[in-house]
């Protein structure tokens, strides 16, 4: 079932809560570029036969790498704003591990209005598996607590997973499209009661419930 919420009209600027914002399109397309490339080595590492002395010598190299980059870190819950389609102004953390733009572990799901609530697609590589050629149970979760928590934002604003039932119907697999939808189902008083699924050629392979409980912003 969804309910026809009204969506709140702007959701808080978290800048004026004392968190760091930039704007989404002002990333710099080298520092999304070298996101890219960082995600694509993660999975390569994580399944490369390559010899003994290949690998000391790439490891010197991405140590270095990592020492050269660690300057100016960004703060912790830095957050990024964007125009959504319908004209609003959305909100993320650069670094959520599930559609963070500047987080090489995202996938990254990105989801977008569909009329109902929020749907995107998403194919997991390699590095998200659990049981042998299939995404890991908690990856499952994670993408439906993040599906979840994005659609009860736009009844909400600011909320908290309270409670997140997930069924795993069908075994996920690696390497596929798999497509994550989401709605608002009602909201009672704090509670924003949400649902989802993901689907692989159509079929459910998870759906999941969550209590999102909407929380008072510091010095709100
Ligand atoms: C700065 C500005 C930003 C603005 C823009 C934002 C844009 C956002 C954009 C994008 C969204 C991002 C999406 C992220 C997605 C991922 C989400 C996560 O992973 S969240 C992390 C994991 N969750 C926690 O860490 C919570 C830990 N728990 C708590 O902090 C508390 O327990 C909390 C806040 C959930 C509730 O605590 P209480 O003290 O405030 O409220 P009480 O009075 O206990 O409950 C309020 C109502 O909720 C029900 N409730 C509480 N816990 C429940 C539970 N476990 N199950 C069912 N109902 C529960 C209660 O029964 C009550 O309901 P009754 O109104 O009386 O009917």
């Amino acid at each position: 079932m969804t309910v026809d919420v009204q969506p709140v009209s702007e959701l808080p600027d978290p800048a004026d809560f004392g968190f760091t914002v930039v704007e989404r399109d002002a990333l710099p397309t080298e520092l999304l570029a070298l996101v890219d490339q960082v995600r694509t080595l993660a999975d390569t590492v994580a399944h490369t036969g390559a010899d003994a002395a290949e690998l000391a010598a790439a490891s010197r190299v991405v140590a270095d790498l990592s020492e050269r980059l660690d300057v100016r870190r960004r703060p912790l819950g830095t957050m990024f704003s964007q125009v959504a389609p319908d004209g609003r102004i959305d909100y993320g953390t650069v670094a959520n591990v599930v559609n963070g733009p500047l987080n090489p572990i995202a996938p990254p799901l990105e989801l977008r209005p569909d009329g109902e609530g929020l749907s995107g697609e998403v194919t997991l590589v390699g590095l998200y598996e659990g049981p042998p050629g299939l995404v890991h149970g908690g990856w499952i979760a994670a993408m439906l607590d993040q599906a979840l928590g994005e659609v009860a934002a736009t009844a909400g604003g600011a909320s908290l997973t309270a409670n997140l039932d997930v069924n795993y119907r069908k075994p996920t697999p690696l390497n596929a499209p798999l497509t994550v939808t989401s709605r608002v189902t009602g909201v009672e008083r704090r509670k924003v009661l949400v649902s989802g699924e993901i689907r692989h050629n159509g079929e459910i392979t998870a759906e999941g419930t969550a209590v999102m409980v909407k929380i008072a912003l510091p010095g709100s």
